[in-house]
């Protein structure tokens, strides 16, 4: 997928919704306990209830290597599911990598190449060497974290570094890389006072926004201060969205939450 053809799928919808499939035994309907791969099965629900509100979806892979190699074959089968069903919607798969060059391509073919996401998220502590490796899969993208959602973003990352903050120099620095146009930036909406700054660092490029839901963050502000003139944002929800219900009716509390976020990003595309 190009940058050009998610802009207009987020025009076309009017939303730039993201849902994270963090999938958790301990927290899915009982009844679905009964199905031979139980995730699959709550994310098959889910993604056929939202897929008409949002453009993306963004598993996080902590929850399925939770569960061995079961749940690394229910991750197979939901990007599989994604990739079949659902082609114009932007895949991430949320992994946090980043290693050594020769390392770093390894986990670039299993995400990319083996499972077919769009994008991966990547940790830049490593330095350029452990992030080129990715951007060198043409069409892939890579979505560096830049100023988390967490708490414990203020303990480094926004600690001064030649004179910038850390994540400054992260999103400055990264720029300068092979096939930066390609790259994605993660800030928490958590953190949307900082947004205004990122923007003119990084005016062009897509930012993921986790952060607003369970923890927290207004998507008003992330929008005030976030948005670009192609709007430029995925803003994320996880919990929010796929454990709105509990019941048997719980892929339709899930979409009435996803719609409920679209018409919000809806309403301020529309400038209201
Ligand atoms: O800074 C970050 C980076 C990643 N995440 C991930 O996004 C989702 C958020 O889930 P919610 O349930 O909507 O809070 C989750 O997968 C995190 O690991 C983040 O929250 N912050």
């Amino acid at each position: 997928m190009t940058t050009e053809q998610l802009t207009s799928h987020i025009r076309e919808k009017q939303s730039f919704l993201c849902v994270g499939l963090d999938t958790d035994l301990d927290k899915i309907p009982r009844h679905l306990l009964q199905e031979e791969d139980p995730i699959f099965a709550f994310n098959k629900a889910i993604i056929d209830a939202t897929r008409d509100y949002c453009v993306a979806y963004k598993p996080n892979t902590a929850f399925y290597e939770a569960y061995g190699a079961r749940g690394w074959q229910s991750l197979e089968r939901t990007i599989g599911y994604l990739n079949a069903t659902c082609p114009e919607h932007f895949t991430i798969a949320d992994a946090k990598r980043g290693d050594i060059g020769n390392t770093s391509t390894r986990y670039a073919k299993a995400f990319y190449e083996e499972m077919d996401f769009d994008a991966l998220t990547v940790a830049p502590y490593m330095g350029r060497d452990s992030v080129e490796p990715f951007l060198a899969f043409e069409d892939k993208f890579v979505i560096l974290l830049a100023l988390t959602s967490n708490p414990g973003a203020f303990d480094f990352q926004t600690g001064t570094f030649g004179g910038e903050a850390l994540y400054e120099k992260v999103l400055s620095a990264s720029l300068e890389y092979a096939g930066s146009e390609r790259l994605m930036f993660v800030v928490g909406a958590t953190k949307a006072e900082y947004l205004a700054a990122i923007r003119k660092r990084v005016p062009d490029h897509f930012l993921l926004i986790p952060g607003v839901g369970a923890q927290g963050g207004s998507l008003e502000d992330v929008c005030k201060y976030g948005m670009n003139g192609q709007v430029g944002l995925l803003v994320n929800s996880s919990r929010g969205i796929i454990y709105a219900g509990n019941g048997p009716d719980f892929a339709e509390r899930a979409a009435e939450q996803a719609a409920s976020i679209r018409e919000q990003m809806a309403k301020i595309l529309a400038g209201d």
